[in-house]
């Protein structure tokens, strides 16, 4: 492409080069390539210019604060550098110039919500896929087709790298791509040229306030997905009492609702939900028919996440009857209340990282357990240092045995973390307290009777652990395999 036709919709650019790629990361330039420098967090990406250029790169868009300089061009003994305004809030239009995606080709579907939007995600591909078809995922586990994911940086991507991925992924016929948007994503406008077919919201509960400041502003940053004026379909969990809100709301008329639980307004819901040790049965009743939903996954929670996907579906335009005979086929996501069994005892791993997620997660579980309920957890070091009480307090409350040990400290001292996750416990001369993540799970295992359920929660299919900014190989899934196979 020529980057004359790349900033076409914002000035004229004088000269004829071709380039490759467009990348925000001087590290990835590789020949021919344009590279976008934008300030961060952390870094300025306008230090690493000479950098890209001896790297290969063609041409650099620069970041300027100043409206006057947008479309000012350089000429500098390395290549031309071309000034774009506010480029942050434009990258992601900037990159649907190099990487278009046709709506009418390919449905994408944001999926937001403090938990359960890659369960959510995977559900929709995986519902898709056991149909015939060819569906893609973009989250927090990875990103591409079904069954080849490739691990991501981040939940919901840079701009760049979110195009580029949803353009590839039309080129190779998937038809539809279900994606996590988080509220940092929308915050940072990483997805602001994405044509959204469908938007759903699942819940908001207390994260990221570190980032938001306040749940006011956490909120704004989701309602944000629901916004987008192309948008065809808008989902909402009337289970959640800010997606109620927004259902209620003038601006969001048109919006569809789904609940597990009797409401007049949900057009999906279902009704007489049975919970046994294998999964759920439930009667779903929605505006496309009526029919039992036979679900294998474990936890109220993840009813409500097939409904979800479910009810995207459907308002997509998926046939009921072949959609429903698929449930009974559906697999829990990688990390997320995954069962493994040693002599009695069950042993759960799970992604809980959130107060809500943990309360929801060791509820489900409390419905299982014949004996004990332990929790092992940690909080992550470097986030929101509010949740950190709030764990312990839903730890305490609905687990019987409670050890906790290190999540990822990331750069924070291990056990100044406890720390705090300790003050919220009402009682904790109770707890075990164990900073090495191994040796916490081995002296739960060792500990656990016949009929206990040990939940080990928040680091789920992670295949690493943050200490110290160094990160060490850690595969807690593997780990609980070896062990139960160890002690069986
Ligand atoms: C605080 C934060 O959100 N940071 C995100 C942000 O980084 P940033 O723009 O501040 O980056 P920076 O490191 O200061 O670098 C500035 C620029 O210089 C460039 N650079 C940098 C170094 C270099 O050698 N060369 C170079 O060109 C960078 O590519 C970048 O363009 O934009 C980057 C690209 O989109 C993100 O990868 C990065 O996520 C960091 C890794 C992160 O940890 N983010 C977390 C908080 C986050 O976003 N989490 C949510 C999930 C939350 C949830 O729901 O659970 C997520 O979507 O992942
Ligand atoms: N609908 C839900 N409501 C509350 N908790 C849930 C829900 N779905 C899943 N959970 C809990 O939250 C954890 C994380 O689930 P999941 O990975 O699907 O969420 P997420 O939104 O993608 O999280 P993140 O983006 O932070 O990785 C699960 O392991 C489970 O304990
Ligand atoms: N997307 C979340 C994941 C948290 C996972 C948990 N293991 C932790 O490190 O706190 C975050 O970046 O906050």
């Amino acid at each position: 492409m020529l980057i004359k036709d790349l900033l076409a919709p914002w000035f004229h650019y004088s000269g004829d080069e071709k380039f490759n790629e467009l990348t925000v990361d001087s590290r990835q330039i590789t020949a021919g390539d344009v590279f976008v420098a934008i300030p961060g967090h952390q870094v300025d990406g306008r230090d690493f210019i000479q950098r890209a250029f001896s790297q290969g790169a063609i041409a650099v868009i620069a970041h300027t604060d100043k409206p006057e300089e947008h479309g000012v061009q350089t000429m500098t003994p390395a290549g031309p550098i071309i000034y774009f305004s506010h480029l942050s809030g434009q990258l992601s239009a900037l990159a649907f110039q190099r990487y278009p995606v046709d709506k009418t080709k390919m449905k994408v579907i944001g999926v937001t919500g403090t938990n359960g939007k890659t369960t959510v995600t995977q559900l929709i591909a995986q519902l898709v896929v056991n149909l015939g078809g060819k569906a893609a995922v973009m989250g927090t586990v990875g990103n591409g087709v079904w069954g080849q994911l490739k691990e991501s940086e981040n939940t919901t991507s840079d701009a760049i790298t979110t195009l580029k991925q949803l353009h590839e992924f039309q080129l190779q016929g998937v038809e539809i791509c279900a994606m996590e948007v988080s509220s940092h994503g929308l915050a940072q406008h990483r997805i602001d040229a994405v044509p959204f077919s469908s938007a759903l919201m699942n819940n908001l509960s207390r994260d990221h306030l570190d980032y938001h400041g306040d749940m006011i502003n956490y909120a704004a940053a989701k309602r944000r997905l629901f916004q987008f004026p192309e948008l065809e379909h808008r989902l909402m969990n009337l289970d959640d009492k800010v997606a109620l809100k927004w259902h209620t709301e003038h601006e969001f008329s048109k919006s569809v609702g789904f609940s597990i639980h009797p409401s007049v307004s949900a057009s999906y819901q279902v009704s007489d939900a049975e919970y046994h040790n294998t999964g759920v049965t439930a009667k779903l009743m929605c505006p496309h028919g009526q029919g039992t939903l036979n679900s294998p996954l474990l936890a109220e929670f993840n009813l409500s996440n097939v409904l979800a996907a479910l009810a995207v579906l459907l308002e997509e335009g998926y046939p009921f009857e072949p959609l429903l005979a698929q449930v009974p086929k559906l697999e829990a996501a990688k990390g997320r209340m995954e069962c493994f069994y040693h002599q009695g005892i069950t042993v759960v791993v799970d992604y809980a990282h959130t107060p809500d997620a943990l309360e929801q997660a060791l509820k489900a579980l409390s419905n299982h357990c014949q004996e004990q309920l332990w929790c092992v957890f940690g909080c992550g070091g470097d986030r929101d240092k509010g949740k950190r009480v709030q764990m312990a307090a839903a730890a305490e409350q609905h687990a019987q045995r409670v050890v906790i040990t290190s999540d990822n400290p990331r750069t924070e001292k291990p056990m100044s973390i406890i720390e705090d996750i300790v003050t919220g416990l009402r009682q904790p001369q109770l707890a075990h307290i164990e900073t090495d993540r191994q040796t916490a799970i081995k002296y739960a295992l060792s500990q656990a009777q016949a009929g206990d359920i040990v939940m080990l929660a928040g680091k789920g299919h992670e295949t690493y652990q943050e200490i110290q900014g160094i990160k060490h190989s850690y595969d807690e899934r593997a780990l609980v395999g070896a062990l139960v196979g160890a002690l069986a």
